[in-house]
């Protein structure tokens, strides 16, 4: 369950926060296949309430398990996972088992497929839960008590009693349900809140991939789970890395740090394990995630998004150049305050992202994912797949450089003009920078930087410490 089932050559998913299913099978065949994306994370699928104003976090209210919310139906989805699969994209779906809604602010509380529910008393009819499947009403106000984070509502959010046989059942059918839709796993939200014997029981009763999406008979889904432990609480991360991944919420607020110049780079050298974070194979890590992006979320104020645009690609490129962690990357829709929701029409439809001439997105979305500098670092850590870290260089401060084997070469300055003649482990020859550019489409020339190497692996680097970015790479699919 910590095998992500990537296509081979693939290793890194993007978060397609508020995408629409028809947009997302698009993007997969225009896109992410050619620029060798592992996966996609989609938002919830399952039916959530209906909050005025749409703020983003209505998806993480349930009504239901029907798979009707403003990103499409179960036709869509199912068009979705099959377009992707077959271009070698895998899908994994944001769960939310934790709880179902809370009390609407609008009473009745109707769901995005039409459902009614009255979650003040704890009847949600389409499923259906009642009052016995969820436990009693109480607040979570003590993060040093197991007991009442696990047992107690969640803002005010009704909280699922997983003791019971049927309520596990009703999760099982929903997830098992998903996997014969195709999905290759399960990002399982506010796992912090649920007791991990009770999530062993669900994900043991999650049947295998569905081989007729590619996947090899006896698959076990992919989990990772989202368990905000920034230090300091009587939950620790370490009892639910025995059941899947676990989201490093430290890594991202770390890297955030280190690249807003508040720590120096050459601290980086021992990156992982060596900054307390998880081993790598349990560690699912991100500059942002959907919550935390929004300045309120776990990893405070240092957070680095797409508004601090060249730290951000500075610290994904970093993210993707070094050898730990399974890899994800955030791909947002503009937003002003942060309880704004996705791009919509005058009928709170979402809109599609529109794709300008030169690969950009418009209508609201950000679209991370198809900045140059960021796709053609997806393409650094393929080409480097395999590979350790070697040739560390450093000036002590806020330069570094090292080689992934012999396959790839990066350097970084945080601060000051990088002007330095070091060991790049590569062949002899002449080398595009994929960060200010890349190899023509003739391969005969560099549309940005172009390094010469010698024959001895040694290259003159320079980066301006103003230039656009602060980051020059090299691998041995950019020579010329
Ligand atoms: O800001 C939010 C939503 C945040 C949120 C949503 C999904 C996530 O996966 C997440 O990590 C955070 N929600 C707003 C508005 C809100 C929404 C619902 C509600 O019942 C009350 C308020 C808010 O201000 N929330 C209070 C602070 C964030 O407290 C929430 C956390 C949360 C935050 C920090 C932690 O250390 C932690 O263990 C849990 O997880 C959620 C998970 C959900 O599935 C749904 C939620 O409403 C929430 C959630 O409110
Ligand atoms: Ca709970």
């Amino acid at each position: 369950q910590k095998d992500p089932h990537w296509a081979n050559g693939r290793n890194t998913i993007i978060h397609l926060f508020e995408w629409k299913w028809k947009d997302i099978a698009d993007e997969c065949e225009r896109f992410l296949q050619y620029k060798g994306y592992a996966g996609v994370q989609v938002s919830p699928v399952n039916e959530n309430i209906v909050v005025p104003n749409r703020p983003w976090w209505e998806r993480y209210q349930p009504i239901s398990y029907q798979l009707n919310t403003r990103s499409g139906n179960e036709e869509d989805f199912l068009d979705m996972t099959k377009r992707c699969n077959a271009v070698g994209i895998r899908i994994y779906v944001d769960v939310i088992i934790n709880h179902m809604s809370r009390e609407s602010e609008s009473p009745p509380a109707v769901g995005t497929g039409g459902s009614f529910a009255d979650p003040g008393n704890k009847n949600f009819t389409a499923v259906p839960y009642t009052n016995g499947d969820f436990h009693p009403t109480c607040a979570i106000n003590d993060y040093n008590n197991e007991e009442n984070v696990r047992n107690c509502e969640l803002e005010k959010l009704k909280d699922l009693n997983h003791e019971s046989n049927y309520v596990r059942e009703k999760i099982n059918e929903f997830l098992n349900h998903l996997i014969s839709l195709g999905v290759a796993g399960f990002r399982v939200d506010a796992a912090k809140h649920m007791w991990p014997k009770d999530l062993k029981l669900i994900y043991g009763n999650i049947g295998d991939l569905n081989t007729s999406f590619g996947f090899p008979p006896n698959s076990k889904p992919f989990i990772y789970q989202e368990v905000i432990d920034l230090y300091g609480e009587a939950i620790s991360r370490d009892s639910y890395t025995p059941l899947g991944a676990v989201t490093e919420f430290r890594h991202s607020a770390e890297i955030g740090r280190v690249f807003r110049g508040l720590d120096k780079l050459s601290y980086l050298r021992n990156w992982g394990t060596g900054w307390g974070f998880l081993s790598s194979e349990n560690s699912l890590i991100f500059i942002d995630n959907h919550d935390n992006q929004r300045g309120h979320g776990a990893g405070g104020a240092n957070i680095l998004t797409y508004k601090n645009a060249k730290q951000y690609k500075m610290a994904t490129a970093f993210m993707l150049a070094y050898p730990y962690g399974i890899t994800r990357i955030m791909s947002s829709f503009y937003f002003d305050f942060s309880d704004q929701g996705p791009p919509q029409d005058k009928d709170e439809n979402i809109v599609s992202p529109s794709i300008t001439p030169h690969g950009t997105c418009e209508n609201g979305w950000v679209c991370e994912h198809r900045w140059r500098q960021i796709f053609n670092m997806i393409e650094f850590k393929n080409v480097v797949h395999g590979t350790g870290l070697n040739d560390w260089w450093s000036n002590g401060d806020q330069q570094i450089a090292f080689c992934r084997g012999g396959k790839g070469f990066i350097a970084f300055t945080n601060w000051g003009d990088f002007r330095q003649t070091l060991q790049t482990c590569l062949p002899a020859g002449i080398y595009c920078d994929v960060i200010s550019g890349h190899l023509s489409t003739d391969s005969r020339s560099c549309t940005g930087k172009t390094v010469y190497v010698g024959s001895d692996g040694i290259a003159l680097i320079e980066i301006k410490a103003l230039g656009e970015d602060g980051v020059l790479a090299i691998h041995e699919k950019s020579k010329v």
